[in-house]
């Protein structure tokens, strides 16, 4: 085994295989979702930006890159990356206990307060786990080229485990190599071409048409929906389930079933206790703690109701009564490159990655509009132009609604739920001016990068017209925004149905109600991703039509 591949073992654990390190990128594997994007920016005033080398790379191009290498002479080796020192075995841990200190609750600030204090490239160490920082768009590029044909994430260390006690598949988000891209093959297919995911407008329709119908019930005298998170969680898992177990789940009753409810408790119970397991000493391993037996606890239930999707639509199959096999499910039990629990747990994976995600995405685009009026008149407009009253919308309409598309992306900038990337370089790179070994685990620190005034001036504003044409943002920067759902192969393979679920939703509710803000400001949180630390009590106010 070499060099490259015992490191990346050795962080990352399981059987790993890469690419042989060499400094040349193929780009087959970037293209099968056409969604690549190049972050090669050139902003030359800020103090972080390191000399712009410019290899760009066209979203056309095939082939293979080659990455200019640095002067070698110059580059400074791995030791000498800047960063808290922190203490043997712990690392920098305490620094996170400290009162007044740094928060894992916080962990997207404290990324952008440690690289205002050591540059666009640090280093530090959490008990064995060791994180490079990387806050410069163009720097980060560099990682994006080096990633091969088969790009490796850190695993979500709890899940994993969990996955093998139980003796489990691991699933698309956590298996790596040649495993991952055989199961990533097979779901793309279903998943990804444009016209499978157009199909599935409709029915998405019908649920967001659903929600709105039914939050006049959950309102108080005031027009504020108490419970708002829930009753959009309950959306995103209606949504998601016409798309992958191409039924009704029954959230959107006016009494959920109680697998719907007993899902939403155990998904949403799952996540919390996920994020202080994931940066924590992983002493559960060691002996079971009581914050590990209640995710155990939570990740039972949720993998137990998704079989119960999967096993539903299995004996349906064997009756012969699904007769659409480019549905998704039903075209991943065809697919005789699948066993049925490669199948369950790319099930589970897929609903776990999809709810919290779009219904937290949601949250905060309806929380951005309701406390900037003028964006969402603007958004309200177009929705009116586009969209007949009272019509469904169709992707004709959404491609005629280019702010709505803009309020998304501007609220990822402002709260990217998914604060930071993750890789496993499979060969050393060069980055400002520092060598980077094989092995290393790197992050793009995307809270900082979309928190940059020299990137995007006026940061902490919600501006969703500077995604526009007209506003003429230099294409590099726009396509940095692409980050939030990862890069390359590995990209989130649910971004294309996210973001269709949720350009749905926006419209409908801004075309039926005017949203309004009353109380003090929420912040933000890490609940796995990045949500609002407590409920958020919007006004919802029927529209005059
Ligand atoms: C707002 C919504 C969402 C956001 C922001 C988001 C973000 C992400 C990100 C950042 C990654 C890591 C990508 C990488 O490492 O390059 C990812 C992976 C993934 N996402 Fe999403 N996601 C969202 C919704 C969804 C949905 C709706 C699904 C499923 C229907 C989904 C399924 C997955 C899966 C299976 C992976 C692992 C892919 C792989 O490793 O090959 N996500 N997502």
């Amino acid at each position: 085994m070499s060099r490259v591949s015992k490191a990346v073992q050795r962080l990352v654990g399981g059987s790993v295989q890469l690419t042989n390190g060499q400094r040349a990128v193929s780009t087959s594997a970037r293209a099968e979702n056409s969604l690549s994007i190049d972050l090669d920016i050139g902003v030359k005033q800020c103090p972080f930006r390191a000399t712009m080398e410019s290899f760009t790379l066209d979203r056309e191009e095939s082939g293979s890159l080659s990455i200019p290498e640095a002067n070698e002479s110059t580059v400074q080796p791995f030791d000498a990356v800047p960063g808290p020192k922190g203490l043997p075995f712990l690392g920098t841990l305490l620094d996170y206990f400290k009162k007044d200190g740094l928060r894992f609750s916080k962990m997207f600030e404290a990324y952008r307060a440690r690289s205002l204090e050591y540059g666009p490239v640090y280093k530090e160490r959490f008990g064995p786990v060791e994180m490079v920082v990387i806050s410069d768009p163009a720097e980060y590029s560099k990682v994006m080229r080096a990633e091969g044909k088969f790009p490796v994430r850190r695993e979500m260390e709890p899940m994993a485990y969990d996955r093998t006690q139980k003796g489990m598949d691991m699933g698309l988000v956590n298996s790596q190599g040649e495993e991952w891209h055989r199961q990533r093959t097979a779901v793309s297919k279903h998943m990804l071409p444009l016209q499978t995911v157009a199909q599935f407008c409709q029915p998405m329709d019908t649920v967001a048409e659903e929600f709105t119908q039914k939050l006049p019930l959950a309102m108080d005298s005031q027009g504020e929906v108490k419970g708002l998170e829930q009753e959009i969680f309950k959306w995103a898992m209606e949504s998601i389930g016409t798309f992958l177990f191409e039924e009704r789940i029954g959230c959107m009753e006016t009494k959920p079933s109680q697998q719907a409810q007993d899902f939403i408790h155990h998904l949403r119970s799952y996540f919390k206790l996920m994020q202080p397991l994931m940066y924590n000493l992983p002493i559960y391993k060691l002996f079971p703690t009581q914050k590990w037996r209640q995710y155990q606890f939570h990740s039972d239930r949720v993998i137990k109701i998704g079989q119960s999707f999967v096993d539903k639509k299995v004996d349906a199959l064997k009756k012969g009564e699904v007769g659409n096999t480019s549905a998704f499910l039903s075209g991943l039990l065809s697919n005789d490159n699948l066993s049925s629990r490669d199948v369950t747990g790319i099930a589970v994976d897929l609903l776990m990655a999809a709810v919290e995600t779009t219904s937290t995405a949601t949250t905060w685009c309806l929380y951005n509009l309701a406390k900037n009026p003028e964006a969402q008149s603007r958004l309200a407009a177009e929705v009116k132009a586009a969209v007949p009253q009272g019509g469904e919308i169709t992707t004709e309409s959404l491609a005629q609604m280019p702010y709505l598309k803009a309020v998304l992306k501007e609220t990822f900038r402002v709260y990217p739920i998914t604060y930071a990337t993750s890789r496993i370089l499979p060969s050393d790179i060069e980055v400002a001016g520092y060598n980077i070994p094989a092995g290393s685990h790197v992050q793009a620190n995307l809270f900082g990068m979309f928190r940059d005034p020299e990137l995007f001036p006026d940061p902490e504003s919600f501006k969703p017209s500077r995604w526009l044409r007209e506003a003429k943002m230099d294409p590099k920067l726009k396509s940095l925004s692409n980050l939030v759902w990862g890069h390359g192969a590995r990209m989130c393979i649910g971004r294309r149905i996210a973001e269709q679920e949720l350009h749905i939703l926006l419209a409908k509710v801004v075309q039926k109600f005017e949203l309004s803000y009353h109380h003090e400001d929420v912040e933000a949180i890490l609940n796995t991703v990045i949500t609002p630390d407590r409920p958020v009590q919007i006004k919802f106010t029927p529209r005059n039509l």
